[in-house]
């Protein structure tokens, strides 16, 4: 993994930025993977600006986003489908029919995911999968004991990460208790993987991420395997990992 030690969020956001807006204008069909969590926020945000300053077009772009909450449709202001929309997509010059969020609301949700594995090996697999982690050191919704040979599947949520999710329903019995992922080997199956982490709640398990072993208990750690990474990490989000 190449470790790219920042400021703070800002600074991570803006070199991610950099980063997408490069392969989007080198590559010549850009397949991207995107993440929904307040942290690819501010790469979003900033990737708007170089779309309005006319750095980047969308327009050759394919996007799979890693996952779903299940039984929320795309109006629903707590989709992943809406946050996309709402942070990035209407924003650009995307083709809306380039892009892919797993439908949480599928009649058969197992032919969903296959649908979404499909698409994907249609497009030629994503070239720049972005992730952010879970405290658990989930990726995608891929919670610890997910096995490292999983596919986009239907997963149940840990309880930390109901409660870490809930800030954004009105209730905790609001946040779903499923959701439609891209599996651990979908994951490891794209490219190039771009990590992003912020903030001292990050802490440990960046730490874990850094001195811990690969293990299915770790779901983040299989990254280590993947011969191209690249962690963007924030002092914050450092603190565990260099006390030590
Ligand atoms: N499914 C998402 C992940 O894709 C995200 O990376 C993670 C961290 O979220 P945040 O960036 O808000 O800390 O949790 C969520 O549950």
């Amino acid at each position: 993994m190449n470790v790219i030690k920042v400021k703070n969020y800002d600074e991570m956001s803006e070199k991610a930025t950099e980063l997408i807006v490069n392969r989007i204008n080198t590559l010549e069909n850009p397949v991207l993977g995107l993440a929904t969590g307040s942290t690819p926020e501010g790469l979003y945000q900033r990737t708007i600006k170089k779309f309005e300053q006319k750095e980047v077009s969308f327009k050759n772009v394919t996007t799979f986003n890693l996952d779903e909450y299940v039984g929320l449709d795309k109006d629903d202001s707590n989709s992943y489908y809406y946050f996309m929309n709402e942070k990035l997509f209407r924003h650009v010059d995307i083709a809306m029919d380039r892009v892919h969020v797993p439908n949480g609301v599928a009649q058969d949700l197992e032919k969903e995911c296959m649908e979404h594995e499909r698409a994907i090996e249609q497009a030629g697999g994503i070239d720049v999968q972005v992730l952010g982690i879970g405290g658990n050191g989930h990726i995608g919704f891929n919670e610890p004991g997910t096995s490292f040979s999983s596919r986009t599947h239907v997963v149940d949520l840990d309880e930390s990460t109901i409660q870490a999710n809930a800030r954004f329903f009105n209730s905790i019995d609001d946040v779903p208790t499923q959701a439609v992922s891209m599996g651990i080997e979908t994951i490891m199956n794209s490219k190039e993987i771009l990590l992003l982490v912020s903030g001292e709640a990050k802490a440990d398990a960046m730490a874990k991420l850094l001195n811990g072993e690969v293990s299915e208990d770790f779901p983040a750690s299989i990254l280590k395997q993947h011969e191209n990474v690249t962690v963007i990490v924030d002092e914050a989000a450092l603190t565990v990992a260099e006390s030590k």
